[in-house]
């Protein structure tokens, strides 16, 4: 049966491994390569569903974790799913919950059956396995949806990555066999693997075997250096299908976005943007500025001289610095609202660049108003 997840490569850039792409899904036909604002319990923090269309948002993310423990999946599930629950026509792409009980729960036990842990919100005994994982994402209902995976530390032995990375594997399988609506929800596989190659190499290939539509690169940006990431995209990426979306995990930030692109990846998520608007943290194209400083006080420009946004097109940095430091949630409405609407039209910027095979001299100009080195 065909997947409802179609990926199309439509072209590659002549001096890197980056491609331009377009992602086909029951809600929407996205360009790639694309950011996912963030969603966790439903609603992308301070944005209403209008304003992140408005500003090109195509999926958004929501997580299983979350959203099993309040409100619970039946009465998503009971609404129609997450589309008409949100009230988000386009496209949404939920994890499997695995990392948040790694990062999240205390109290864990890894067993070759799933995992056992305490629920952060009460402190009640759960457990979660891939066949609970997936079904629960087949009633929340999204376009596209995770196998259930150990994220282990970056810096883990290698005996232990070795066996975390076979188990994940066999969830995997365990997952697709128990995915209720493969003609609706297209399941990725994660690769997972730390830092070590051959355990990348064996991760990959066990999911390429499973035929999946499409593939995450788990395991990153959980405290390692760029360096080390950009090491490891290096010689994971090549080993995924050209024909299928590849989508690297909770990355990031915009040096990091572009460095992904270069290796191939077509799909990033990450909660930074969101996050740091809420303490009046913004992305500019001189870099970042932190709007709440004293020193913008009497400054009554925009937040970025060269954005179009919504806020930046109405409101001051005097304003915006105000609103924030009065706890004033407008404020934070406001700085999230740039902060989105930057990353998206990077992504944008970035295709572009891959259009006129110019991403590196993009890369070298972006880093330099950025005031990031070239390294
Ligand atoms: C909102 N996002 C932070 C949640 C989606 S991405 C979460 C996430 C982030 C990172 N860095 C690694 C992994 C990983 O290895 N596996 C899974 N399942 N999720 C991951
Ligand atoms: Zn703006």
């Amino acid at each position: 049966m065909e997947s409802p997840i179609q990926y199309h490569l439509i072209k590659k850039e002549k001096h890197t491994g980056a491609r331009l792409g377009e992602i086909v899904t029951p809600h929407g036909t996205f360009p790639t390569p694309m950011f996912m604002p963030v969603g966790t319990q439903a609603t992308v923090k301070a944005m209403s569903p209008e304003q992140l269309a408005e500003m090109g948002a195509g999926i958004i993310l929501a997580n299983t974790y979350h959203l099993w423990l309040r409100p619970g999946p039946e009465i998503v599930e009971e609404a129609g799913g997450l589309h008409p629950f949100m009230n988000w026509p386009k496209g949404i792409l939920t994890d499997s919950g695995g990392f948040q009980v790694f990062s999240l729960a205390k109290m864990r036990d890894i067993t070759e059956e799933g995992v056992h842990f305490k629920n952060h919100l009460n402190g009640a005994k759960m457990f979660l396995s891939p066949e609970k994982a997936i079904h629960i994402e087949n009633a929340l209902g999204p376009d596209i949806m995770m196998s259930f995976d150990e994220c282990p530390p970056f810096f883990e032995s290698y005996d232990y990555v070795k066996k975390s990375v076979a188990r994940t594997s066999r969830w995997a399988e365990r997952g697709l066999k128990a995915h209720r609506n493969p003609d609706k929800q297209g399941l990725f596989g994660i690769v997972q693997g730390a830092g070590f190659k051959d355990l990348r190499e064996q991760s990959a290939k066990d999911l390429v075997s499973m035929d999946f539509p499409g593939y995450s690169i788990g395991g990153l940006s959980v405290g390692e250096s760029k360096a080390e990431m950009n090491h490891v995209l290096d010689f994971t990426t090549p080993l995924l299908p050209e024909n299928k979306p590849r989508y690297l995990m909770g990355v990031g930030s915009p040096d990091a976005l572009i460095d992904g692109v270069l290796r191939g990846i077509d799909m990033f998520d990450c909660v930074l943007p969101t996050r740091i608007a809420r303490n009046g943290t913004v992305m500019t194209s001189h870099g970042r500025l932190v709007v709440k400083n004293a020193k913008y006080a009497h400054d009554f420009g925009p937040m970025d001289d060269n954005c179009d946004c919504y806020a930046c097109r109405n409101y001051s940095r005097a304003y915006i610095r105000h609103l924030i430091k009065s706890d004033e949630t407008f404020g934070i409405h406001l700085t999230t609202y740039h902060n989105l609407y930057f990353l998206i039209h990077l992504m944008g910027d970035v295709r572009q660049a891959i259009m006129d095979d110019n991403l590196l001299e993009f890369r070298q100009d972006f880093f330099e108003r950025y005031g990031l080195n070239q390294e």
